[in-house]
């Protein structure tokens, strides 16, 4: 092993060390939970004693930093792994332990334990057949919740057997990989035929050259928005287009978004990339987009679903396609309710000019984020188009009959 890398190690396991530490610590100053209502202990929430709950979770905190150290130093040790990998997990670890119960079964171990867990499956894939020298931190099978993330007990019923959604062949789905001329150009980084989720990704779309004019076409003539959300300031900046005649607003997370009707150069932009996407006659078009600024590697979007009303995301197919320009982000997906001990996590780089989509139920099966990254000092533009099923009472088209 080089020195550069032991260094490497030695200082990712120092940080963790650190980290540990200051998670034990936070945990232990966190205020006592509320008893819920079914509980028969007499204590109040002000008199619940948090150094009880603490004893209950640094165990689980110290298990989960310590696998996800041992992940990361074998990553870098193997230099499987890119740079920011101590990084994400660390990230990952950090918002598990910053959880907070939203349901009386949620369980912040369970959570920390598939954070980690996750990231380590995907560093054992990274590392190839043979070279998995981490084991991961022993799955959890109920009662946990992630934030922002599904509960357990919500999760689908499978249908009989072992798929959650009938199959691809028998629901007719076409993957727009698949309608593409350019078929042999496109790789699915996520097939989950048994979940009937799909992400695909297409790489350098528009020539380099093209992509800087687009850049600063798009940010120079979109109306940006950063709205306040519960916790300050949205960390990117973001704007809701959509095809004429639309009102929809565009409602996330406690965010309502005004539409910008498409301007030119998003019907412009559209007839490009669309035909490598199968999608050639206007009628075939996306009829929203949404579109986010990142200025840079601290700006990002947490986990989340696009399974708004307007998509119908959650109930039937559907196609989100994404056009990314700029700085060079990780796109990552992971699984809503894992199987037993299957571990899903799934990421792509997204460079300038890259697309990739989202097809069938991954909306419902799946979140997904660009996490922070701070070594990335460059601004990024993503374009996600998508096609609004069901318009807002208020918009015109809701009314119209066709
Ligand atoms: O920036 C990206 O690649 C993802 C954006 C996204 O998830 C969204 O706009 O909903
Ligand atoms: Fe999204």
């Amino acid at each position: 092993m080089g020195q550069w890398y032991q260094q490497q190690v030695v200082m990712q396991q120092q940080q963790w060390a650190a980290f540990a530490a200051y998670t034990k610590q936070q945990q232990a100053l966190k205020p006592p939970k509320k008893q819920s209502s079914s509980s028969s202990s007499s204590s109040s929430s002000s008199s619940s004693s948090p150094a009880r709950q603490c004893s209950q979770e640094t165990p689980a905190v110290d298990a989960a930093a310590k696998a996800a150290a041992r992940a990361a130093a074998a990553a870098a040790a193997a230099g499987a792994v890119t740079a920011n990998f101590a990084e994400d997990a660390e990230e990952a670890l950090l918002e598990a332990a910053a959880s907070r119960p939203r349901k009386k079964r949620w369980d912040v171990e369970g959570a920390q334990r598939n954070q980690v867990g996750l990231y380590v499956a995907t560093l054992n894939a990274k590392l190839g057949p043979g070279k998995a020298a981490v084991q991961p931190p022993a799955p959890f099978v109920s009662g946990g919740e992630r934030r922002g993330g599904p509960a357990p007990e919500d999760a689908p019923p499978k249908l009989a057997g072992e798929c959650w959604e009938d199959a691809r062949g028998k629901v007719g789905l076409q993957l727009l990989g698949d309608l593409s001329a350019i078929r042999d150009r496109w790789t699915y980084p996520l097939q989950d035929e048994s979940r009937r989720s799909f992400a695909g990704y297409l790489p350098g779309i528009l020539p380099p050259e093209h992509c800087g004019a687009y850049f600063d076409r798009v940010r120079e003539d979109t109306r940006w928005l950063q709205p306040t959300g519960s916790k300050g300031p949205i960390p990117r900046k973001t704007a809701w287009m959509v095809a004429r005649d639309c009102t929809c607003t565009y409602r996330y997370g406690g965010l309502e978004v005004e539409p910008q009707i498409y301007p030119n150069w998003m019907t412009e932009l559209m007839q490009v990339v669309m035909p490598a996407c199968g999608l050639s006659r206007p009628q075939d078009m996306p009829n929203s987009c949404n579109l986010n600024l990142y200025e840079d590697g601290t700006n990002q979007v947490g986990w989340h679903s696009d399974d708004e009303r307007l998509f119908q995301g959650r109930f039937r197919d559907c196609r989100i396609i994404s056009l990314s320009l700029g700085a060079r982000r990780r796109f990552e997906l992971r699984v809503n309710w894992p199987d037993g001990s299957e571990q899903s996590l799934c990421d792509m780089m997204l460079g300038d000019g890259d697309m990739c989509t989202m097809e069938g139920m991954t909306q419902k099966h799946f979140q997904h984020r660009v996490g922070r990254e701070v070594r990335v000092t460059g601004p990024r533009i993503n374009l996600t188009w998508r096609w609004i099923a069901k318009h807002t009472p208020q918009c015109p088209i809701s009314r119209c009959r066709f």
